[in-house]
């Protein structure tokens, strides 16, 4: 049995905790999987730089309607494959070294762990540790449906699509969120003729009905996009490719395609880590309970020295929010007598797909149930990027900044952009609300730079009826 002063398990933000106030300490970092985690791994990083491409990938078709006639000539799926994971690839093996071979007080256990008590693990080759401080961030995983054929070799998840040998010719995605439609615009932008299939009535659901509602018409006009459809079986043919069983408004209806993505959602790693085993409080789906100050909860009590964050623990599942909560980890652990809490209150997000999404705070429904809690009134804009200059440059038809705030008092309650540049576009509104700059302070107090595409955000601010 070994024993740290700090256990971590987890190198995703989990690595970001051991800073040189540990220097003199012993800490020990448990990744059982690839360094680095999900988001540089195989999550926000890598899609993104698959992302950026398919954006230049894309432009004939927009470029053509402002009189510039571009051709897309193919991608090289190879070489863009290569490119990305050569440069992550390092990034996660220079962090691996750092941690494994340069620090002194720094070990580094490659294997997967289970709990066996509150703070004590043992690694998968049995050896057991225990610490005065334990941090589980161990992140979630993709949720694989129990459909027939859900193993085929042709099947993968966000984890293994970004490596396949080619660009296929068709691909089925299963699903409607935020995977489903960043993944859609990559691979349709390079040429592969994609279907998503999707459960309910709409893409990303969770958002706003006004950009969910939005976003679903301009994904069917790109896409084959198929609503109120379950998958219900996967079976491999002879040639390769894979024949899709699809239970839709037209009944049971058969699709080939040469690869299927699933993407369904993310479970929390609680199940593997043993939480439940060692008595510690989970929510219904499976995620720690944490209180405030990311202490992970026994019987509705903080164990004393247990501390969790991200999506382990965290109901957002976005990469900022697991950093932030790391920060604030990273100074509770050093700082017992003054604990700092997590401020949940404007969270953003973005979907980089096309179009772009970004949204922080309320939607409308969830602003008007607030206001029937509170006997207050909430008024909303819609600010299109048509109606500004640079909208017309872009001879934009789609896009548009939906603002809802307090009628009294001009607080922001929500916002939710989409088209072009969403998640930049949206960045001063989230910095409003999370300064409490009511709307018309905000509108007015400031210069606005003319004629850029943030005078969308300034135009619907000036359009809220506030008092
Ligand atoms: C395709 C995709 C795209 C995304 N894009 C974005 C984006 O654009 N923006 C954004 O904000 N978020 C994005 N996310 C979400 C983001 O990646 C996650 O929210 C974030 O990485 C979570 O970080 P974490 O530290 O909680 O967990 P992780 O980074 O997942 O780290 C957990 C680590 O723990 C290890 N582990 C698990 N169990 C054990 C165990 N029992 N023993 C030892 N080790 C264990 C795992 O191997 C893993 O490396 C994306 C996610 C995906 C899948
Ligand atoms: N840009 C970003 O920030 C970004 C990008 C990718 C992923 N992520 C994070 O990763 C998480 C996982 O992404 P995701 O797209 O897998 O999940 P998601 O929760 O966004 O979407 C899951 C989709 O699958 C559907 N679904 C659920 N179970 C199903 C089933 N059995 N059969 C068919 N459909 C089913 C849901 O209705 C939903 O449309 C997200 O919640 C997000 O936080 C973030």
């Amino acid at each position: 049995m070994t024993h740290y002063d700090l256990a971590i398990i987890g190198s995703g933000s989990g690595n970001t905790l051991i800073s040189p106030e540990w220097d003199d300490r012993t800490v020990v970092l448990v990744e059982g999987g690839t360094f680095g985690g999900t988001c540089l791994n195989v999550g926000c990083i890598p899609t993104k730089m698959y992302v950026y491409p398919a954006e230049l990938a894309s432009a004939p078709t927009a470029s053509a309607r402002l009189g510039v006639d571009l051709s897309f000539e193919g991608v090289r799926w190879a070489d863009i494959r290569d490119r990305i994971f050569t440069r992550i690839d390092a990034i996660s093996g220079g962090g691996r070294t750092y941690r494994a071979d340069e620090l002194q007080n720094v070990t580094l256990i490659e294997e997967y762990v289970r709990l066996t008590g509150e703070k004590s693990f043992e690694t998968a080759s049995g050896e057991t540790v225990t610490a005065d401080q334990l941090v589980i961030a161990t992140g979630s995983r993709a949720i694989l449906p129990d459909i027939p054929g859900i193993s085929l070799p042709q099947v993968h998840t966000s984890d293994t699509v970004m490596r396949l040998d080619e660009l296929p010719k068709r691909l089925l995605i299963i699903g409607g969120g935020y995977v489903a439609a960043e993944f859609a615009h990559v691979f349709s932008s390079f040429g592969t003729e994609v279907t998503v299939a999707v459960r309910s009535g709409g893409m990303l659901r969770h958002l706003d009905d006004t950009v969910s509602e939005a976003f679903t018409q301009q994904a069917q006009q790109q896409w084959d996009l198929r609503l109120l459809t379950d998958v219900t079986s996967l079976a491999a043919t002879a040639d390769g490719s894979v024949t899709a069983r699809l239970n839709g408004p037209d009944g049971v209806v058969e699709l080939e395609a040469d690869v299927v993505l699933v993407a369904v959602g993310r479970t929390p790693n609680t199940d593997t880590l043993g939480a439940a085993e060692v008595g510690l409080d989970l929510h219904d789906d499976g995620r720690l309970v944490v209180d405030d100050y990311q202490r992970v909860l026994r019987n509705g009590e903080p164990v004393d020295g247990l501390w969790s964050l991200g999506d382990v623990s965290s109901d957002y599942q976005l990469k900022h929010v697991a950093n932030h909560e790391a920060k604030i980890v990273a100074h509770n652990l050093l700082h017992p007598g003054s604990l700092r809490a997590s401020d949940h209150r404007f969270v953003p997000a973005a979907v980089f797909s096309h179009p772009q999404v970004a949204s922080v705070g309320m939607t409308e429904e969830e602003a008007l149930t607030h206001a029937d809690a509170t006997g207050t009134t909430i008024v909303t804009a819609v600010q299109h990027y048509g109606s500004t200059a640079y909208g017309w440059a872009m001879e934009d038809t789609t896009g548009f900044a939906k603002i809802i705030a307090d009628q009294s008092t001009g607080r922001i309650l929500g916002a939710h952009v989409l088209g072009h540049e969403a998640s930049m576009i949206i960045q001063p509104v989230i910095q409003a609300m999370s300064f409490g700059l009511d709307a018309k302070t905000m509108a007015r107090g400031q210069y606005w730079i003319h004629p850029a595409l943030t005078e969308v955000i300034e135009n619907a601010l000036l359009s809220l009826k506030t008092e």
